[in-house]
């Protein structure tokens, strides 16, 4: 993934960190390309936060080494404070300030101009809310300030920890526009989810983690594409016998559960006309493999965020 023309933003390798018994990131190892925007997904206590905040520098591994930006983030390194920009799972912001003077007094600390704060405040969709108490602003509002408060300096590298968690859908869907908006002006984003529908839709690539350690990392239509899974074709029960769904040309199996008829194939387009020509489509979906059928195929578990 990376050449001479995308260098590394960020270097993991063989990271460990244990708490007592705990293999909290067992051997991690990842590369993120500079403009890349990567995911590291997984179900709670995976170990995403653990192996993001030793990447930032706020936490020291057992063992392993990192290279963010071509420096060591460990010890803390101050040297990358104004390169990186770091938004935690949960942003403490300064007191009864409005969204517009948060975002002014983070441009005071890291000495950039206060005419920052306004475009940030656009670029989050929050130029509406500036004058609004960070206190009063609802949940997928305070996401989307303490993510500007993590871009306020112009940073290389954007860290985020779960930032569309407990968003409701409407809420994480407006902060994904305002993560693409992030890597359009070029930076690396590394950042954690347990949505695995929300990081197919957003990344270049992931890394699937579970209890540790990473178990497959790509693009995400590759990963995907690896199962080498059938398209399931679904229909109303009743649209069909079970005996003529199996007569279809390009029906592999078939599979009645009461409600519905499922047909899995490797040949939809032959399953989807024929069932046209038989005006049999009440109720059609077409469904096709997904990150989390990748999950189940790695861990032989349903996913469970
Ligand atoms: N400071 C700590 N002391 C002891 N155990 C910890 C500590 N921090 C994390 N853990 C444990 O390490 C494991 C990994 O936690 P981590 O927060 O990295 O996972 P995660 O994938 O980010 O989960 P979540 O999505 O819930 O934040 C969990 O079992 C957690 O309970």
């Amino acid at each position: 993934m990376t050449d001479t023309e995308n260098p590394a933003a960020i270097v993991v390798e063989d990271v460990r960190k244990a708490y007592g018994d705990l293999n909290a990131v067992d051997g991690v190892s990842l590369t993120v390309a500079e403009g890349e925007f990567f995911g590291i997904l997984g179900p709670n206590g995976a170990g995403k936060t653990t192996t993001l905040e030793i990447i930032e520098g706020l936490r020291e591994p057992d063992s392993g080494s990192v290279r963010l930006l071509g420096e060591s983030p460990w010890p803390r390194n101050v040297a990358l404070l104004p390169r990186i920009g770091v938004q935690l799972q949960a942003t403490a912001f300064f007191e009864k300030l409005t969204a517009r003077e948060q975002l002014r007094t983070f441009a005071a600390l890291y000495r950039v101009s206060a005419d920052r704060a306004d475009e940030m405040l656009e670029l989050v969709g929050l130029t509406d809310k500036a004058d609004t108490r960070e206190d009063k602003l609802s949940g997928g509002q305070r996401q989307r300030l303490s993510i500007a408060c993590a871009l306020i300096h112009d940073p290389d590298v954007v860290f985020l920890d779960e930032p569309t968690a407990a968003l409701d859908p409407q809420a994480r869907r407006n902060l994904w526009d305002v993560l693409r908006a992030i890597q359009e002006r070029g930076k690396t984003i590394l950042y954690t989810t347990h949505y695995l529908d929300e990081a197919e839709i957003l990344c270049d690539r992931v890394a699937i983690m579970d209890r540790g350690r990473i178990l497959a990392m790509d693009a995400p239509a590759t990963l995907v594409r690896g199962l080498d899974a059938p398209t399931r074709v679904i229909l109303e029960r009743g649209s069909l016998s079970t005996v003529d769904a199996e007569e279809l040309p390009g029906a592999d199996d078939v599979t009645d559960d009461e409600l519905s008829l499922t047909i899995s194939t490797r040949k939809p387009a032959d399953v989807l006309s024929a069932l046209a020509e038989r005006r049999a489509l009440a109720g059609l979906q077409v469904r096709t493999a997904t990150l989390e059928d990748v999950f189940l195929d790695l861990t032989g578990r349903e996913y469970r965020a």
